[in-house]
């Protein structure tokens, strides 16, 4: 278990963090999700003791990290955003490195290291140097560094970034293996599609802290749909009635969204308004939604992040 809670850090003078918390269950994945210098990195290093909070508390495993860094450490098994690696040694040796830093026994580490380069596709390179691999391949060291410990608790800051189809499909396997068997993952992304396949419940952070916190299915249920229509560009537009046309904008040419929570009704409306539509394509909200209504920035808060 991972909680953090009202951790604060301020930059220059610039609040980086403002009031951050989350916690993480065991057997739990949550993506962080949030623009960019939302602060998700800064806290993950906290997380981990590489960044001093100026206030807050971290606990891994009930222990208190900020009090006791090297316990908490030997708890966390981390893949940071910047990949770090060692460019003279082998994978092997690499994993074995951190398969004792866990504190594994020889022939566990043995173990450990064989299915952990299985589950991330590195059985083939695990004699060559780290600084030899491809982008993918360090990618995938650099996460199965995180795992071979089998920590209770995994922080993986973007570990798809540049990852390939393949990169990606082993490592979400190997994710989602770790916590069906009760790690407490925070997993950072910008590419949403993930956070489904991870079956994650999510925390947007938006400027500094955690805005919302659930389930995907909590979290867009509270959200419009969208009816999406495409009209005859040979008849005049449709008037709308005012409440419909305050929700709706142009997609294009020919056209249009409206934002709905009842779409039925809605269509029923726009036919009966003499709306005669080429097609008609009803979106529930999803995690795009979710992002552009939670977690983008605003003009603001994309300038005070940049
Ligand atoms: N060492 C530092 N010194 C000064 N400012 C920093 C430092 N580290 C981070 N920041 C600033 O803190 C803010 C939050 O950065 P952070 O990397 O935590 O965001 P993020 O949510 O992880 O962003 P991204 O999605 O781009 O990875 C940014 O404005 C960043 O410029």
């Amino acid at each position: 278990m991972l909680t953090l809670r009202d951790l604060r850090k301020t930059y220059d003078g610039r609040p980086v963090l403002d009031g951050f918390g989350l916690t993480v269950r065991p057997g739990e994945v949550v993506g962080l999700i949030g623009h960019n210098g939302a602060g998700k990195t800064t806290a993950v290093e906290i997380a981990t003791g590489l960044t001093r909070a100026d206030s807050g508390s971290v606990r891994v495993c009930g222990i208190d990290a900020l009090a006791r860094p090297r316990e908490a450490r030997a708890l966390l098994g981390v893949a940071p955003q910047e990949l770090a690696l060692y460019p003279g040694l082998t994978v092997r040796e690499h994993l074995r490195l951190f398969a004792g830093l866990a504190g594994l026994g020889r022939a566990a580490a043995v173990r450990a290291v064989r299915r952990t380069a299985a589950e991330l596709l590195l059985t083939d390179v695990l004699d060559r140097r780290c600084g030899v691999l491809s982008g993918g391949q360090r990618r995938r060291a650099q996460a199965a560094a995180a795992l071979v410990g089998g920590p209770p608790v995994l922080l993986l800051d973007e570990p798809t970034a540049g990852a390939d189809p393949q990169t990606r499909a082993a490592l979400l396997a190997a994710v989602r293996a770790r916590a069906a068997e009760g790690a407490a993952v925070l997993y950072t992304t910008h590419y949403l599609p993930e956070l489904v396949d991870l079956d994650a419940t999510l925390a947007v952070a938006r400027a500094g802290r955690v805005v919302a916190r659930g389930s995907r299915a909590e979290l867009t249920a509270a959200l419009p749909g969208e009816i999406q229509l495409t009209l005859d560009p040979a008849l005049p537009r449709p008037d709308l009635p005012a409440p419909l046309a305050a929700r709706t904008r142009p997609l294009g040419a020919d056209r249009l969204r409206i934002a709905t929570r009842n779409p039925p009704a809605d269509l029923a409306a726009l036919l009966a308004a003499g709306c005669a539509p080429t097609a008609v394509d009803v979106r529930r909200p999803d995690l795009d939604t979710l992002y552009a209504s939670l977690a983008a920035a605003t003009p603001r808060e994309a300038r005070d992040a940049a």
